[in-house]
């Protein structure tokens, strides 16, 4: 039965310590929370200053604060169920910790009979329980009480028995009643066993209730307790086992407050999610230009520097940065790690290229840093085993083209240019070609301009426009272009781009059932990377390089800040490059930015200014319009142009 009881203890014991170990881990838990709703507490601090400085925005403003409020019931709900989950853990760790610290303590040594250690071992722990757990003490002041009273009857009865024994034997009837007297001596002999038991709990209960061991000099009176404990009288062990079923339905509950937990972080985090969803829902509609960021792979420059990661994906639509100051985060439409592929960028920017080819202007563009893969994301690897989104988009208009051609006619035709040290050059035409090519009959230098129809379109005036009748002819044709685009290596990516890449694509689709004609354009820009002149170890006509970049990039940022202000002048004509998007970015275009960024830390500084960049440009309303013309316009401007090229008109053709 020692070793049953002890054997019971440690196992008590160890459940103990694994529950321990829980409640730790559960605080864990409990700390992320807080740190969650500190960071989302921030975000709504952040996201309402900008509602302040951003107070002339009007409805925009408006709604942003709606979708704070909205935010912030949920979140306090999970607060208060927080801090009640708290407290109960910590009540709960306090009491455990209690617990083992008591279980720790030194049993005194008593070198004798393996009962002599084992019994103050037994009773010590049972002790150092009930002191630690309320509910067991409660049952031990029970018991005890119980004992006494069953004691002081148990005496009473045998002193009864004793007396009436004592009378009987003075009458001398003892020879008269044999089988009353053996039925009075099992009787007495039941009763001095049962007092015995009752000392002996009460010795052993007092034991647990004061800590002291007990003093165990006689071997009757050892063999006296085992015999006790043998007959499984104890009550302690019955104490005990109540402790150990405490401590189980503490288990219990504890598991309970975890997977309560755990659900409330759940909905917490899919709540979130489901708010920044609906959110950019509603931008978009609203014509909010996109914005998704990428982050790329650590580079192996980036790991040599010691490849300490700053930049963290949250969710599907937040990036968090590590800055000195602490964690900083970035609300984006969608956010793609180093793991996602060129296809799961492409899944998200499909929907795009169908609208050209339903008569929008579209235009996708990539920014960031040198070497953030803006050209990885756009054009792809270079022996194209991860084509990008140029790639992709010429098939995937040619294969809409192939599903839509019962219903329509399509024409595709492109331009291609580059925006190198300021000046439009026309990719189609090699710079060795055009410098041997003869001038334009009447006597001009061929320039590339930048005009606006009067719809608002933005089109290069002086570009060679070239139809394609298939993915493949498009994609050689960008193969032509890609050959004649300025290219150099720096010092922080080997193949940099030294110019903006502009690849626009028109689409032209008729109607087969009604003649009319809609004309979508798909703009693919690969803007030259973003930097400092002193990290990139630019040189001479580098640096002249380098600063015709930064100076055509800062007038975009000028353009987005001051369409992001809602300011009544924007300033387009700063540049050929804010020309060139001047449809796209506050026109009637839907347009998507990729921003592209490094996980490293050693490219904190630029990777958190471009993606302050993106948020401004994310903050960006455009009109977004469909180009269609009835069939008698689509008829009319085509006998302009054949006038216009001298070419005769049939009555029939008006
Ligand atoms: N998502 C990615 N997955 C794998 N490799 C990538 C990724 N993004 C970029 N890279 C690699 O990183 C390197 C730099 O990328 P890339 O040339 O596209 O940068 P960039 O922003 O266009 O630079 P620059 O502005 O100098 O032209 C390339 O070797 C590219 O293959």
């Amino acid at each position: 039965m020692l070793e049953l009881f002890s054997t019971r203890l440690d196992v008590l014991h160890s459940h103990q310590a694994s529950t321990l170990q829980e409640l730790q881990m559960a605080r864990q838990e409990v700390g992320k929370i807080q740190d969650m709703l500190m960071a989302s507490s921030q975000e709504q601090q952040e996201a309402a200053e900008e509602g302040e400085s951003t107070e002339n925005k009007g409805l925009s403003a408006q709604q942003q604060t709606v979708a704070c409020n909205d935010s912030e019931q949920p979140l306090e709900g999970a607060k208060a169920r927080l801090e009640e989950l708290k407290e109960s853990l910590y009540q709960r760790e306090r009491e455990i910790t209690e617990l083992l610290e008591a279980q720790r303590s030194p049993v005194p040594p008593v070198p004798q009979s393996p009962c002599s250690v084992l019994l103050p071992t037994v009773i010590h722990k049972a002790q150092a329980l009930c002191s630690a757990v309320p509910e067991a003490r409660a049952l031990l002041d029970l018991m005890i009480e119980e004992n006494r009273v069953a004691l002081v009857e148990a005496k009473d009865k045998l002193g009864r028995e004793q007396m009436a024994r004592e009378d009987s034997i003075s009458k001398e009837d003892k020879s008269n009643d044999q089988e009353g007297f053996a039925e009075s001596e099992s009787s007495m002999s039941l009763l001095q066993e049962t007092v015995r038991g009752y000392e002996v709990s009460y010795l052993a209960l007092d034991c647990i209730q004061t800590g002291e061991s007990p003093v165990i000099n006689e071997c009757d009176a050892v063999a006296e307790l085992e015999d006790i404990l043998g007959q499984g009288t104890i009550r302690t062990t019955e104490g005990v086992k109540s402790v150990g079923q405490q401590l189980l339905l503490l288990q219990d509950q504890l598991k309970q407050v975890k997977d309560e937990k755990k659900k409330i972080i759940d909905n917490y985090t899919s709540e979130r999610t489901m708010r920044k969803k609906y959110y950019n829902m509603v931008e978009d509609m609203k014509g909010k230009i996109r914005v998704f960021c990428r982050i790329r792979p650590l580079s192996r420059t980036e790991d040599a520097q010691g490849g300490v990661i700053a930049v963290e994906k949250i969710d599907d639509f937040s990036v968090s940065v590590d800055t000195p100051r602490g964690p900083r985060e970035f609300q984006f439409d969608k956010v793609f790690t180093a793991e996602a592929s060129q296809e799961d960028l492409f899944q998200d920017t499909n929907r795009l290229i169908q609208s050209a080819t339903d008569g929008y202007n579209v235009c996708i563009f990539a920014y960031g840093q040198t070497g953030s893969g803006k050209t990885f994301t756009m054009v792809g690897d270079k022996d194209q085993k991860n084509p990008g989104i140029m790639p992709r988009s010429f098939n995937a208009i040619f294969d809409i083209i192939r599903e839509s051609s019962t219903k329509f006619d399509f024409k595709v035709s492109a331009y291609m240019l580059e925006l190198y040290n300021d000046r439009l050059q026309d990719l189609f035409v090699s710079p060795a070609g055009e410098a041997h090519a003869q001038p334009p009959s009447h006597g001009q230098v061929r320039r590339v301009e930048i005009k606006r129809n009067r719809k608002g379109v933005v089109f290069a005036q002086g570009a060679e426009t070239k139809e394609a009748s298939s993915a493949q002819e498009l994609y050689a044709l960008f193969l032509q272009a890609c050959a004649n685009r300025h290219i150099s290596a720096t010092k922080m990516n080997v193949e940099s781009s030294r110019s903006h890449l502009i690849v626009c694509i028109m689409v032209e689709s008729r109607n087969l059932t009604n003649g009319s004609v809609s004309t979508g354009k798909l703009s693919l820009v690969d803007l030259a990377g973003s930097e400092r002149a002193a990290k990139t170890g630019a040189k001479d006509h580098q640096l002249k390089e380098a600063n015709s970049i930064n100076k055509s990039l800062s007038a975009l940022g000028d353009v987005i800040s001051a369409l992001s202000a809602e300011l009544p002048h924007v300033p387009y004509r700063n540049s050929k490059l804010t020309q060139v998007m001047q449809d796209s970015l506050g026109g009637n275009a839907k347009t998507l930015m990729i921003v592209n960024i490094s996980p490293s830390e050693c490219n904190l500084e630029e990777t958190l200014t471009s993606l302050v960049y993106a948020t401004r440009v994310k903050a960006i309303t455009n009109n977004a319009q469909r180009h269609v013309e009835s069939k008698e316009i689509a008829q009319l401007k085509e006998v302009i142009i054949r006038l216009r090229s001298g070419q005769t008109v049939e009555d029939e053709d008006v």
